[in-house]
């Protein structure tokens, strides 16, 4: 599938098994499928604008015991690598090369889950060994209309991803999951089903955004830390959206613009829960709901959408 960029660019995306990906990623499938996850392994998952960023600053703050300082140590892709960023072997990057030659323990990823219950489109998508290794999951979800927004404004400015076209049209493409990495109602359904099955935190953006400590600990029990109190806030304070917005190694300053034109919108753009009341029209929002009670309908999951 070919689409044009903001830049007049032709981005060519690709799919497996229906879901558009990037194209470095599906000519890496096999690759990336045969990745050798190990039990202590940690992945990250996460629909894409759903918090990912800010998830990884808070397990690396926690691992490194609240040290801002360790956590300045590289710029967060390279501290949490995506494994879907795959790429042909280049010693010098970081990618799947380097993730499963290094062996972090820490992994994030895009994918939608594995799942038995599922159609094999999603079953396709994560490595095996994942599942095969018990390995330990931390999902984080957002509520739809909010990714919506997030991720319109981030294709306006990423020029790696197809411009996404007014707002009206976004909203079609969105629904209808032609984003990279599909359907958002895919995505975290899957997610969601399977997070009583398997050893999967299944955490909320908006849970973070209101009762941050509350999240963070959450998050610490699960990875098997134990950090005091003190740390704690240090955390949840070093995490904030105004540090994060300020901090380079998580605000992609260091992404060229030609890449990441953040003229045009910034990384860290709002960090809010609602912001979606300043996109949708009434008409909009109704027929989104009814596409959302369609689209979720038997999954017992609810979102909260204003603080
Ligand atoms: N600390 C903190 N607090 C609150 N919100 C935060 C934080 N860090 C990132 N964000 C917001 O998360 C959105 C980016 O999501 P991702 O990191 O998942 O983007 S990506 O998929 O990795 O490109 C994007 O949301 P929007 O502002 O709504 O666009 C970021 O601003």
């Amino acid at each position: 599938m070919a689409l044009t960029s903001e830049l007049g660019k032709q981005i060519k995306l690709k799919e497996v098994e229906g879901t558009l990906l990037q194209p470095a990623t599906v000519d890496n499938w096999s690759q990336i499928q045969s990745f050798e996850a190990k039990p202590d392994d940690l992945l990250i998952c996460t629909y894409p604008k759903a918090g990912t960023t800010w998830i990884q600053e808070i397990v690396d703050m926690i691992e490194q015991n609240g040290d801002v300082e360790k956590c300045q140590r590289a710029i967060i892709q390279h501290r949490h690598p995506f494994i879907e960023w795959a790429r042909p072997p280049q010693p010098s990057e970081t990618g799947f090369h380097h993730v499963a030659q290094a062996g972090l323990k820490l992994l994030s990823s895009s994918n939608p889950p594995a799942s038995i219950s599922q159609s094999a489109k999603i079953i396709d998508l994560l490595p095996p060994s994942f599942w095969e290794n018990n390995c330990k999951f931390l999902y984080v979800a957002r509520n739809a209309k909010d990714c919506m927004v997030s991720y319109y404004h981030f294709q306006r400015m990423n020029h790696m991803l197809p411009d996404p076209g007014t707002w009206e049209e976004y909203f079609e493409t969105f629904i209808d999951g032609k984003v990279v990495w599909g359907s958002w109602f895919d995505h975290v359904k899957g997610w969601w089903e399977m997070k009583d099955r398997h050893q999967i935190l299944f955490l909320f953006y908006e849970d973070i955004k209101r009762d941050p400590k509350h999240e963070i600990r959450k998050v610490m029990q699960f990875m098997g830390k134990n950090v005091d109190e003190t740390v704690l806030d240090k955390i949840v304070q070093e995490t904030s959206f105004e540090k994060m917005k300020e901090n380079p190694m998580t605000n992609r300053s260091t992404v060229s613009k030609s890449i990441m034109d953040q003229s045009i919108s910034s990384f860290m753009r709002k960090g809010t829960v609602g912001d979606w009341k300043n996109h949708f029209t009434v008409a909009q929002n109704e027929r989104f709901d009814e596409i959302y009670r369609k689209k979720m309908e038997g999954t017992a999951i609810n979102f909260c959408m204003e603080l």
